[in-house]
């Protein structure tokens, strides 16, 4: 029906690229019957691109909504710099602002919603471009607070802390973007990373390990994507150059130019007045929802659910994700 996934390359949403800050970004455009009530931006994680939210795009356009999806920088049809600095959180939001306002103008407001670090992205963007925000939700990601004192990954992690981020110590140096070259390599990587198991069970990436690149060549296919939706993520991904992690991982390498430009947010309590949503994953072992328990202070107006589902809820829960995000925009937004 209508409000079906979108399979690769559906015809319902337009592909479209624009120039971003100097970069070339790749987006779906999805645009509802008739006048459209508001415009939404989807923003994906990691290891995504803009079709990880398949299963909301056509719901959201069914009511009324024009939905812009974008391949994030270092993704898919997206330019990927080699350099970190342009994968800040901060120059990622103004990213997103140029493009937003390449569809409300200059005094229009988006509705934004993020998932996993596209997460990260919205609860910041906001902080630097309030009057752009309608509304933003998080699908996954709790709010992470500027701090005014910089402690790095491995040193909390060694105090026994935030165990649950070890595997981003992999993803931050140089393994990762090595072993996974090539079209077969990204196969496996994200049969791995989407929940394929080898034929005795075992998982092949676990929060507090990595990736265990030596099971990867007897994982079993993801029950989360089909053959089809598995090859539409190799070939974008095999459209950039070896090592083609390089930019999406770079995404790991950023803590530290996070930390400089929060500096100046964190001088004063931070609180987003716009509606705000967060959809928990209750089985999400890289964000468990007991991460979230501090955001309330950080919020005039917000509103919590969860879903029974792993890290990937935009597909595995699709349906009751799409009721929150409906329910959450007519009774908090519209
Ligand atoms: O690494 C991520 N996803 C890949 C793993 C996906 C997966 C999970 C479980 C099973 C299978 C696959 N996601 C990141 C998203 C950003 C999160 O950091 C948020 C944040 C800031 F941005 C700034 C300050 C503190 C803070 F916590 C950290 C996890």
């Amino acid at each position: 029906s209508a409000t079906d996934k979108l399979t690769p390359g559906d015809t319902r949403v337009k592909y479209e690229t624009a120039q971003i800050r100097g970069k070339t970004y790749s987006y779906m455009l999805g645009e509802p019957e008739g006048q459209a009530k508001d415009t939404i931006v989807l923003v994906h994680g990691f290891p995504d691109i803009g079709f990880g939210w398949r299963c909301q795009i056509p719901y959201l356009m069914s009511l009324g909504l024009r939905v812009v999806v974008p391949d994030m920088l270092g993704y898919g049809g997206t330019d990927a710099p080699a350099e970190i600095e342009p994968y800040s959180l901060k120059s990622l939001s103004d990213d997103l602002a140029e493009l937003a306002r390449k569809f409300v103008g200059e005094d229009g407001q988006i509705i934004l919603g993020g998932h996993d670090w596209g997460g990260a992205v919205v609860w910041r963007l906001p902080l630097w471009h309030p009057k752009l925000i309608k509304g933003v939700f998080s699908v996954c990601t709790p709010f992470p607070p500027p701090r005014s004192e910089y402690h790095d990954l491995k040193d909390v992690i060694a105090l026994g802390i935030l165990t649950n981020f070890k595997y981003q110590l992999q993803f931050r140096g140089p393994e990762t973007e090595a072993n996974i070259q090539g079209e077969e390599k990204l196969r496996q990587f994200f049969t791995c990373m989407f929940g394929g198991r080898t034929s005795d069970g075992e998982p092949a990436f676990d929060v507090s390990k990595g990736v265990l690149f030596d099971k990867l060549e007897s994982l079993k296919p993801s029950p989360l994507l089909s053959k089809e939706e598995l090859e539409y993520y190799v070939k974008k991904y095999a459209a950039h150059p070896a090592p083609e992690l390089h930019g999406p991982l770079n995404w790991y390498r950023t803590a530290k130019l996070n930390f400089e430009e929060d500096r100046p947010l964190a001088e004063t309590p931070t609180v987003l007045e716009m509606p705000s949503l967060l959809v928990t994953a209750e089985k999400d072992t890289a964000l468990p929802p007991e991460m979230s328990r501090n955001m309330d202070k950080h919020f005039k107006d917000l509103t919590k659910k969860s879903v029974n589902a792993s890290h990937w809820a935009l597909t595995q829960a699709g349906p009751q994700v799409n009721e929150y995000i409906g329910e959450w925009i007519r009774s908090s937004v519209w």
